[in-house]
């Protein structure tokens, strides 16, 4: 390839004098008679092609301008470059000056770029105008390649270029329209400065570039290049910012559609069918902007009398935008209460996954720390990261702490002093605690594995624990009885997420099937092993089953009703074999009697004697395994039956 370019520079520099001393009627016509012999072609791509605009120009115009300040470093390249910048782009364009060539090597063939522009002046009226065209010169036998391969690659990569360097628009609404003036998304967040727990920021970018590059996996399996998100949590714990980082990264403009603005179901429709492609339609608080009443949860439509947009209407305009026209479009949905939501709008193919963001660990604390003082470590880091993993509080509420001073010191005695104050606020009001504002393990989310139809979410091994009223109580997304609630956050806890693999996919299905689960462990939390009768046990060993049918995570459940029932089933022996023990020593007292009368005679007597030891040795293999029963036993007796069956 070095040779081939030195050759070439030579040329240039042949050409670019020959050039200086001939006139250009003269070259022009020694030029058409040296190609008439040459074995060099010739593409002419000029700026308008059939009276419109020629797109293989401006791809031209954004491929080479990709090339040339990295190219100009090389033997030959041009010695003039233009450079600009408009609005609508980011970064400096460059591109070729007038009468300037470069050469571009594509699968080892060279190709030989030429701009020329020239200005017409209208004799008449004097109007000037400028033409211009790029001249692509390459060996005669490539025509083919470079018809396709090279200018399909042309315009592919010039796309992408175009798509990387524009600036992100963020559009809101306006009388029911998309506003005309959307404005420049200057958003600083990125992946890099979202904190997120353990693998959840790869796990989401992994799935973002998966889409975007997904074109042609999506038409393999004939569904529409578009992907949905679930994002909830408690309030300051990054959903708009990851929608931020999400447009960052992916250059999508964002289409900010807040519902309470639009007064009907048809406006609606019109606004997601004009949502442009490579875009994030964002409908943030979905819960409380429109009646998506949970129908499961028997909300009534009257408790929104300001809105105008139902559930159906908003279930078929995104499915109208997610069935027709358009790619690479993402949809966003925020909430912090996931279970106000009605199911229908979580479903797989409305939202295929559901992202759980979470109160800050020690993890998003340091990343925080790391982005706001620049520091990885400080001897106030452990004291920090042992409070916050017991408490709840929001990356926002940190993030606050953190830019308060510039001396770190001072940033993280603030923050610790915060933390103290959530952690005896807890402590002094218990009751409030469980409902989510300061308690350990409300950190969020389900756990892993969840690879459900239509929510495959991140690893996240805390807990939500919001109070949605007295009675039933919401664990994780979890819906039950107030007084179950802290049973499940125990089962939670010691076993994770035992609905994870479960065969109904319906948060309210399988919130019933852990009521039901927890039930059974009350019932025995709350019971002496005397008291239970083995057909009770045998009941909640059917109900168990019938949850493992289920792919319910409860085999320990199971395998501690098997323990209770054979303790059962021991003391039942004990008590037939104290009751066999009371009627031989009865016997034995009764045969001593005899022996004591001296009517007896002697053989008979020493028969009895007989019969008296051997019950006796009896009497002792009796004791022998009614002590090594109630050995077995004692464990049921000192401790609770749901010992170390629950994270308590
Ligand atoms: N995970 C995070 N990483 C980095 N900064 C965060 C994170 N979460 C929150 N913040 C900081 O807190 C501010 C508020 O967060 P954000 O608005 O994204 O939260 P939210 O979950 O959308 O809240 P709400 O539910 O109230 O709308 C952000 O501007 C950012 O500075």
């Amino acid at each position: 390839m070095a040779s081939t370019l030195s050759i070439l520079a030579t040329f240039t520099i042949i050409r670019s004098t020959f050039n200086d001393f001939v006139p250009k009627e003269i070259r022009d016509y020694l030029w058409s008679f040296i190609r008439r012999f040459s074995s060099e072609f010739t593409l002419v791509i000029e700026e308008s092609h059939d009276g419109s605009s020629n797109h293989i120009f401006q791809a031209t115009m954004e491929y080479l301008g990709s090339h040339v300040l990295s190219a100009s470093a090389a033997e030959g390249s041009p010695k003039r470059l233009t450079v600009g910048k408009s609005e609508k782009v980011r970064k400096f364009t460059f591109g070729l000056d007038r009468h300037s060539e470069i050469v571009d090597i594509f699968h080892g063939v060279p190709l030989k770029w030429k701009y020329n522009a020239d200005v017409n002046t209208n004799t008449n009226n004097q109007q000037k105008s400028e033409s211009r065209w790029y001249e692509l010169s390459f060996q005669k036998n490539h025509v083919e390649m470079v018809k396709s391969k090279y200018i399909p690659h042309i315009i592919n990569t010039a796309k992408k270029l175009k798509d990387r360097n524009r600036i992100v628009k963020f559009h809101t609404v306006r009388r029911e329209r998309w506003s005309s003036s959307a404005v420049n998304l200057d958003h600083p967040m990125t992946f890099d400065t979202l904190a997120l727990d353990g693998d959840l920021k790869k796990t989401i970018m992994e799935d973002l570039d998966s889409f975007i590059n997904g074109k042609e996996y999506y038409k393999k399996i004939g569904k529409v290049w578009k992907r949905g998100y679930l994002l909830y949590g408690p309030p300051g714990t990054g959903k708009s910012s990851l929608i931020a980082a999400m447009a960052n990264h992916l250059n999508f403009d964002i289409y900010n559609l807040n519902l309470s603005a639009v007064n009907s179901d048809s406006s609606l429709e019109y606004l997601l069918l004009h949502v442009s492609n490579r875009s994030i339609l964002v409908i943030e608080d979905i819960d409380c902007t429109v009646k998506l009443q949970n129908r499961d949860a028997g909300d009534t439509t009257a408790s929104y009398p300001h809105v105008q947009v139902t559930l159906s209407g908003l279930l078929n305009a995104i499915d109208g935008l997610l069935s027709c026209c358009g790619d690479e479009r993402i949809i966003v949905f925020t909430t912090n209460y996931k279970d106000k939501i009605d199911p229908a709008l979580l479903r797989a193919g409305r939202m295929d996954k559901h992202i759980c963001l979470s109160y800050s660990t020690a993890s998003t604390f340091k990343q925080l720390a790391a982005n706001y003082l620049g520091i990885s470590n400080h001897n106030l880091f452990s004291r920090i990261e042992k409070i916050i993993e017991e408490i709840n509080v929001s990356p926002a509420e940190v993030a606050g702490e953190l830019m308060k001073s510039k001396d770190p010191k001072t940033c993280l005695e603030g923050l610790i002093e915060l933390l103290e104050s959530k952690a005896s606020e807890a402590t002094s009001k218990p009751e409030e605690g469980k409902g989510g504002n300061n308690t350990k393990q409300e950190k969020g989310c389900k756990s892993k594995g969840s690879n459900t139809t239509n929510s495959d979410s991140p690893d996240h091994n805390a807990i939500t624990f919001l109070t949605v009223g007295p009675d039933p109580m919401i664990v994780r997304e979890y819906t039950v009885k107030a007084e179950l609630a802290p049973i499940l956050k125990a089962v939670l806890l010691k076993h994770g997420d035992i609905v994870t693999d479960c065969s109904l996919n319906s948060t309210q299905c399988r919130s019933s099937l852990l009521e039901i689960a927890c039930g059974i462990i009350q019932k025995l939390q709350a019971a002496k092993l005397e008291d239970l009768t083995e057909p009770e046990l045998r009941s909640m060993l059917a109900s168990v089953s019938d949850l493992e049918s289920l792919k319910l995570r409860v085999s320990w459940l199971r395998k501690r009703l098997d323990q209770i029932i054979e303790a059962l089933q021991l003391v039942k022996q004990c008590s037939a074999l104290e009751e066999d023990k009371r009627k031989i020593v009865q016997e034995i007292e009764e045969m001593q009697k005899e022996l004591g009368s001296c009517r007896m005679e002697t053989l008979e007597k020493e028969k009895k004697t007989l019969r008296i030891q051997e019950m006796e040795a009896v009497i002792g293999t009796i004791s022998e395994s009614i002590s090594s029963n109630e050995a077995r036993l004692s464990c049921f007796y000192e401790r609770s039956l749901v010992d170390g069956l629950l994270c308590l």
